[in-house]
């Protein structure tokens, strides 16, 4: 395969559960070699479902998939080989170590790199000898992630892998994942942590009610969105006292008491128009906050507005 081809192609994809519920309505991406993908979003929003297409472990009812060139439903057996899967429960036997655990999955994954080496790229080197029912949580989904890049897959698949982590442990987890990207394998993965995408995904589409609601960079997505200034205006100060609002590039504000909120997406000249008038005007802006839309504000928008589009449609049907 040539290595500048698309790794999973995914094209108008469906599915429809029993009873007609369309939980996937239609959705396009694709990821490169060596990239990390994040699928976002809202409960139900159809990332399990998506997922579950791509590992093969259903039929799409609509669209067409392609995992390393092959349908991974109808082609298992050429794809399923080349892929690691971390999924949201693992559910091995808890009454054999983590050892065992390891030595009884590695006899199903042809080429496993050595025992000792997946449980060390975890932190586990140290437990081996554990009962998997003994380990704690985060333990357990490490456990997950160290039978997942057992066989040394091209593509791995991580269905919320960060799930019960502490800060720490979650922080080990990005490096790991970012170190068998830098390694060449191609990782897709589902998270319900904003921070999770935007620091470790090189591209990320945000999933709602089956659609795609927002796809590109963490920058691109957050870009798209408006940034804020928010401050408190002493007392005798209004509003309608700062400078024509339009004409800083303000394109909404709020007013809660003594506090203005303004959104613009020329963050430089709003902020630069701000405070030249406060020292002109010697007025002190207290609590006075200026930041970029984080992925947690785009995120938020993004299914607001969807929402809102949705309930336009009902009225309008
Ligand atoms: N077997 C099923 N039968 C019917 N509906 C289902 C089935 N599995 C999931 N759904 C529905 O499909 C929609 C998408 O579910 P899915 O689990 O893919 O979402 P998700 O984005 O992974 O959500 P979460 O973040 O909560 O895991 C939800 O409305 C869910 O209730």
């Amino acid at each position: 395969m040539d290595t500048n081809e698309h790794v999973i192609e995914v094209t108008d994809l469906r599915r429809v559960y029993g009873g007609g519920f369309e939980a996937v309505r239609g959705i396009s991406f694709h990821v490169d070699r060596g990239e990390i993908f994040a699928l976002l979003g809202t409960n139900g929003a159809g990332k399990t479902s998506t997922v579950e297409l791509l590992e093969g472990l259903a039929r799409p009812d609509g669209g067409r998939i392609r995992v390393l060139g092959h349908d991974p439903y109808s082609e298992r057996a050429a794809v399923r080989p080349r892929t690691g899967v971390m999924l949201q429960e693992g559910g091995f036997p808890s009454e054999l170590t983590v050892a065992e655990t390891a030595r009884m999955w590695a006899g199903c994954v042809g080429g496993a790199r050595p025992i000792k080496e997946a449980l060390a790229l975890v932190g586990l080197a140290g437990r081996a000898d554990v009962r998997v029912k003994q380990l704690s949580g985060g333990e357990r989904r490490r456990l997950d992630l160290a039978l997942a890049v057992l066989g040394e897959p091209e593509v791995l698949f991580l269905d919320e892998p960060t799930t019960g982590l502490d800060a720490e442990g979650r922080r080990d987890t990005w490096d790991l994942v970012r170190a068998l990207r830098d390694a060449g394998t191609t990782v897709l993965l589902t998270t319900h942590y904003l921070e999770e995408a935007e620091n470790l995904a090189d591209r990320l589409a945000i999933l709602h009610e089956g659609r795609i609601a927002a796809a590109g960079t963490p920058a691109e997505v957050t870009g798209a969105q408006p940034s804020r200034i928010t401050f408190e205006l002493p007392d005798g100060y209004f509003v309608g006292d700062l400078p024509p609002l339009g004409e800083l590039g303000v394109c909404g504000h709020e007013v809660d008491g003594r506090v203005i909120r303004l959104r613009t997406r020329e963050l430089q000249r709003a902020a630069t128009g701000l405070l030249v008038w406060a020292e002109r005007a010697q007025v002190a802006l207290r609590r006075l906050d200026v930041r970029s839309a984080s992925l947690e504000e785009a995120f938020l928008g993004i299914a607001r507005e969807a929402s809102k589009r949705d309930e336009t449609e009902e009225v309008a049907a």
